[in-house]
């Protein structure tokens, strides 16, 4: 096996770099090449895999031009620099590191709080002036007053959970925060609304997407109390930068820190200098602990996806862990073969994909299976499907794929089966493992023994002497060279079927051939 390369274009802990290596990783560690675009496009195409942390934008471009790559790792958590529906259709699985910069990211929202209200830079650029500015920098206490945290995951609650702490109240709006996890935090659930009526301090901590966008718009904005304050430690395109700058300069509110610019990095902003605002350099996630932290954990979940298959936090992806990837191989291989199976033979509307697994293979992780299943039932038909993407281009197009579990496999250890349904037949297909060899045991009903090839050659006929020396010799007389042989029938004289591995590809002239012999209905090719 060559040894999968990653590329580090982001200022990540060169821990990371060590971690890659001693996991069987070639690494590349360029801290700033992501800045970069230009020649990020030019080398991408090296790589198996991306570790990034917010500078490198891995837009579609990037991704197209990555022809190799198989991660993107994210060590940190907002993924709004990666452009995620471009990655999951090049079949490139997107891992994030929740957690790891939490605690640092909540702290540094804090701190970013107190700043606001003691005025702390301001005083502290005076001082050093060498001016005695005492009555210049009155504050307010946070004690008793309400922070509003819009957004409480992660860094939401341990910002609660500090504030708690400072005896501040918390109002929490989050969609998905139900009344008794706000409870067990000791904070009070609201709408938007209410939040912005109750809160005397406004602390953002969600992710950017299309819901939160402008979440405080210039009407949300006007509707927070007199003199309240803004902290913004998640993302820039959070707030409407110019609504807040006309509430600060009008004096509706008292102050804001950022952490974060709609555009970053942010070297010019109209808010910079503006005597009420604190800001810092999206400086949220830097510290020795947090950097720490995400550059290990993207390392090891990147060395596990590409030596092991080992998926873990992935945001377009199901996950598999270290211990189930080895055990899930050969049966993501039959996965994906029963499905270019049935794919190969479906021209007419695919409506529904039903899977079914028995046996020691019910017992595992079947997401990873069926998204394989899939993939293969789609291949055929769309050039760009892949085991990431096939779920959501499944859905895209209105096939449902249905899955059932069963401990019982009959006389096998483990069977997938699979039926596909079109707008004028169903088709079913079955197989199983042998040591770690996919192998078909059933077709159309019919049973059957064979294992998959490069070259096949399938044909349906009618139970009748002579049809295997005709094939045979129609094949032999087209230089076709036959592998292996595998016949079934559902009963004498009845429907049978022929599963032929060839040693090359077929033609159609040899197609047109076969189909023209006596008793056969159709013949097509398959290749795996
Ligand atoms: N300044 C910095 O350096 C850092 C910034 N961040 C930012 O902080 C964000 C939050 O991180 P975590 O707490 O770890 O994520 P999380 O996923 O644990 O929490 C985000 C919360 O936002 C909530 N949410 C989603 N849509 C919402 C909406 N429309 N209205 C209200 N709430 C909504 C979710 O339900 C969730 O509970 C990240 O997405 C990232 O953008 C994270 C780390 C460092
Ligand atoms: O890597 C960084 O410094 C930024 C971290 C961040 O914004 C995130 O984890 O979402």
């Amino acid at each position: 096996m060559t040894m999968p390369k990653v590329l580090v274009s982001d200022a990540l802990s060169e821990t990371a770099v060590q971690i890659f290596r001693d996991r069987g990783v070639e690494v590349d560690f360029e801290p700033k090449l992501g800045k970069d675009k230009e020649k990020l496009l030019s080398v991408i195409d090296k790589y198996d895999g991306l570790a990034i942390r917010s500078a490198t934008k891995a837009t579609a471009d990037v991704i197209a031009a990555a022809k190799n790559l198989k991660v993107i790792g994210r060590a940190g958590i907002g993924v709004d620099n990666v452009d995620i529906p471009a990655a999951t259709a090049a079949g490139v699985v997107v891992m994030n590191t929740p957690y790891g910069n939490a605690i640092t990211t909540a702290e540094h929202a804090i701190a970013m709080m107190f700043s606001l209200v003691r005025k702390i830079p301001q005083a502290n650029k005076s001082t050093h002036q060498g001016k005695w500015e005492k009555s210049a920098f009155m504050g307010a206490e946070v004690f008793s007053k309400t922070l509003g945290v819009i957004g409480c995951g992660n860094i939401g609650a341990i910002v609660a959970d500090r504030a708690i702490g400072l005896k501040m109240r918390v109002v929490a709006f989050d969609p998905f925060l139900n009344e008794e996890r706000a409870l067990e935090l000791g904070v009070e659930k609201a709408d938007l609304d209410t939040l912005l009526a109750k809160a005397d301090i406004v602390t953002l901590h969600t992710p950017l997407t299309d819901q939160t966008r402008n979440i405080l718009s210039r009407e949300n904005i006007a509707k927070l109390k007199k003199g309240a304050y803004i902290v913004n430690c998640a993302r820039g395109g959070l707030v409407d930068e110019e609504a807040l700058k006309d509430a600060l300069d009008e004096g509706h509110l008292a102050g804001a820190a950022l952490d974060v610019y709609a555009t970053e990095p942010a070297i010019e902003h109209p808010l910079f200098g503006h005597p009420g605002v604190v800001a810092t350099p999206h400086l949220g996630a830097s510290t020795t602990e947090a950097q720490e932290n995400v550059a290990i954990q993207v390392a090891e979940q990147m060395s596990d996806y590409l030596m092991r298959g080992a998926v873990s936090n992935a945001l377009n992806s199901p996950s598999v862990t270290a211990e189930e990837a080895p055990r899930l191989k050969p049966f993501i291989a039959l996965a994906e073969k029963l499905g270019l199976f049935a794919g190969q033979l479906t021209q007419t509307g695919l409506k529904k994909i039903e899977i079914s697994f028995e046996g020691e293979v019910a017992s595992l992780n079947t997401k990873p299976l069926t998204a394989s299943v899939v993939a293969g039932v789609l291949k055929p038909m769309l050039a760009e499907v892949n085991v990431v993407n096939a779920p959501v281009v499944a859905k895209e197009r209105g096939i449902s794929v249905a899955e059932t579990s069963r401990d019982d496999a009959d006389s096998y250890d483990s069977v997938i089966r699979l039926k596909i349904v079109t707008e004028k037949q169903e088709r079913t297909v079955s197989g199983t493992i042998f040591g770690s060899t996919p192998r078909i045991i059933e077709i159309k009903g019919v049973e059957m023994e064979a294992g998959f090839a490069s070259h096949m050659l399938y044909a349906t006929n009618e139970d009748k002497p002579g049809f295997i020396g005709t094939l045979g010799q129609t094949l032999g007389e087209a230089g076709v060279n036959i592998a292996t042989f595998n016949l079934g029938r559902s009963g004498q004289g009845e429907g049978a079927i022929a599963l032929v591995a060839v040693d090359e590809p077929l033609t159609d002239d040899v197609l047109e051939k076969v189909r023209a012999l006596p008793h056969v209905k159709q013949a097509t090719a398959l290749s795996f």
